[in-house]
């Protein structure tokens, strides 16, 4: 049976095999929730960069641009990390260049997978449709924080795992933390949640409406993947 894993930081991605291997990026709070947002209001392409200031020299070439440093928006780009900057009136028909704390750096570390998607709470269902549809193995990458784990990623990992019991057997500990912990959180996401870091200092910043929208589940049908050097969905 293909086999599913989960690698809990993007600082470990090099002890996995990305061979063979279908990709889900995940960083809930809140870069994944906002680029799944994004598409799902219009976007055309989205480009995921490292650095603030390539981020900002793609203006010049017709890039909306979105950056973020621990939470917070420097002067002049056109987003802030939140899913509610990314409304249809701003994102419609639009290629946005996007760098974020962890989110970014996670996806451009997996950007050779043969299967590279981004997934979130909010298109949850499109994800586990595509890994079904996969033939080979599956790896859930979570984006964490500054290098270490978190929980939201963490959860949504083992979500993944659970909705597709049956289909793929776990790979390791790692995976099994994650369905284990999501099956003991899985009834009110949002208090299980309630103490972990980056809830907190999406508190402080005063960011709680966040919280809510990224841990809701199928929101959004829209699948983005890497095609090319950029993110896209299917039309
Ligand atoms: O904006 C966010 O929610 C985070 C900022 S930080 O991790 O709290 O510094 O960035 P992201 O890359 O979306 O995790």
């Amino acid at each position: 049976m293909r086999k599913i894993d989960v690698c809990l930081s993007p600082d470990l991605i090099h002890l996995y095999s990305l061979e063979n291997t279908a990709v889900v990026v995940v960083d809930i709070f809140r870069a994944t929730s906002c680029m799944v947002t994004a598409f799902a209001n219009g976007a055309q392409e989205i480009l995921p960069v490292e650095d603030v200031d390539f981020c900002q020299s793609k203006k010049a070439e017709g890039y909306l641009i979105s950056a973020e440093r621990n939470g917070i928006t420097p002067a002049g780009f056109d987003f802030d990390n939140s899913p509610f900057s990314y409304q249809v009136e701003k994102v419609k028909g639009s290629k946005i260049c996007v760098t974020t704390t962890n989110g970014t750096v996670a996806i451009r570390r997996a950007e050779k997978a043969p299967l590279l998607m981004v997934g979130a709470f909010l298109n949850l269902s499109k994800v586990v449709e595509a890994l079904k549809n996969w033939e080979g193995d599956a790896l859930v990458l979570c984006a964490g924080w500054k290098g270490k784990p978190n929980l939201e990623d963490t959860l949504f990992a083992g979500c993944v795992i659970d909705e597709l019991n049956g289909h793929y057997q776990v790979a390791d500990d790692a995976a099994l933390m994650a369905w284990q912990n999501y099956n003991i959180a899985s009834k009110d996401l949002q208090t299980a949640v309630k103490n972990s870091s980056h809830v907190n200092r999406l508190l402080k910043l005063g960011i709680e409406k966040d919280i809510a929208f990224c841990l809701e589940k199928d929101k959004y049908a829209v699948l983005p993947i890497w095609l090319s050097g950029k993110l896209k969905v299917e039309s």
